[in-house]
């Protein structure tokens, strides 16, 4: 059951959850009465969207080698020397999802032109959250490879469990919008192991433990990138939601 990015973007098509106008494009909102229309603008007007997760100069060597061993496996070659796609694929993240669709009819139009998303907000490449995900359909698996940046030290040299738990959250999470379509995050039961060196890479994996009607049950483990140190363990409960809970301010 192999499917492409392209596919996961249709899927949110028809949930509803993407309107073709809101799509990764950039638009402008018109009011009417207390109704907000989204419009869509010449594309000549704006650069295409930058993809966030594709390798900048801060990244380390161990950055790169991860991230070239996945990707190596999104496209295969087949006996006939024909390109396929392989057992994973990369994710392409932006710093804003849904140009309009977030925030709902309560936020001014100053924040909704302003807003981004959190780990994607930091113009410092490398000072920050340095992450690229690859999802594995076969294995219900997402896999993402961190590089942890010097603005996100916790206790000295070492990363904030807040920003892990954010970075679990955004794996987690987007695992579980492939796997069930809009979803929340309606539990995250964490327990830190050890700490994370800052600057280091590791891995953080997640896996469908199952799910239960709206219920969406993910674990996340963060290990070092071979595997030996295991850093946090998590399991996550996300609550499938219709589009209008998410537009209209719950
Ligand atoms: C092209 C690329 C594609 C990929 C594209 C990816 C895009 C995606 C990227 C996203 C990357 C960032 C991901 C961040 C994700 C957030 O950070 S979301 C923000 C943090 N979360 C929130 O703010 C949620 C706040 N809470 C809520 O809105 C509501 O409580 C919820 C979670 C929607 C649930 O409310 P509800 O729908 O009214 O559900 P409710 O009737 O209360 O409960 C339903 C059931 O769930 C159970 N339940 C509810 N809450 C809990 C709980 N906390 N614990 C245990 N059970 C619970 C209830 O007991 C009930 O069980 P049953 O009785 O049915 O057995």
């Amino acid at each position: 059951m192999a499917w492409s990015v392209g596919r996961i973007c249709k899927g949110f098509l028809r949930l509803g959850l993407l309107s073709k106008q809101t799509q990764l494009i950039p638009v402008t909102s018109v009011s009417v009465g207390t109704v907000r229309t989204a419009v869509t603008l010449p594309s000549f007007l704006f650069p295409k969207p930058r993809d966030f997760s594709l390798p900048n100069s801060s990244w380390g060597l161990e950055m790169m080698r991860m991230y070239e061993h996945y990707n190596r496996q999104c496209e295969v070659e087949t006996e006939g020397g024909q390109k396929q796609e392989g057992p994973w694929q990369k994710l392409p993240s932006y710093n804003r999802l849904l140009k309009y669709a977030t925030g709902g009819v309560y936020l001014s139009e100053m924040i909704q032109s302003k807003a981004r998303l959190f780990t994607r907000n930091i113009r410092n490449p490398g000072a920050a959250f340095e992450y690229v995900l690859f999802v594995n359909s076969e294995e219900q698996k997402c896999v993402c490879v961190l590089q942890a940046g010097h603005l996100l030290e916790g206790p000295p040299g070492h990363v904030h469990g807040g920003a892990i738990a954010t970075m679990i959250d955004t794996v987690t999470g987007t695992h579980a919008t492939i796997l069930s379509g809009p979803v929340m995050t309606a539990n995250l039961n964490i327990n830190y192991r050890r700490p994370i060196p800052l600057g280091s890479t590791v891995l953080l994996e997640s896996s469908l433990e199952k799910k239960e009607g709206r219920k969406t049950f993910i674990t996340c483990r963060v290990t070092s990138t071979d595997g030996s140190k295991l850093h946090t363990e998590t399991s996550a409960l996300f609550l499938s939601i219709s589009a209008s809970h998410l537009l209209s301010g719950l």
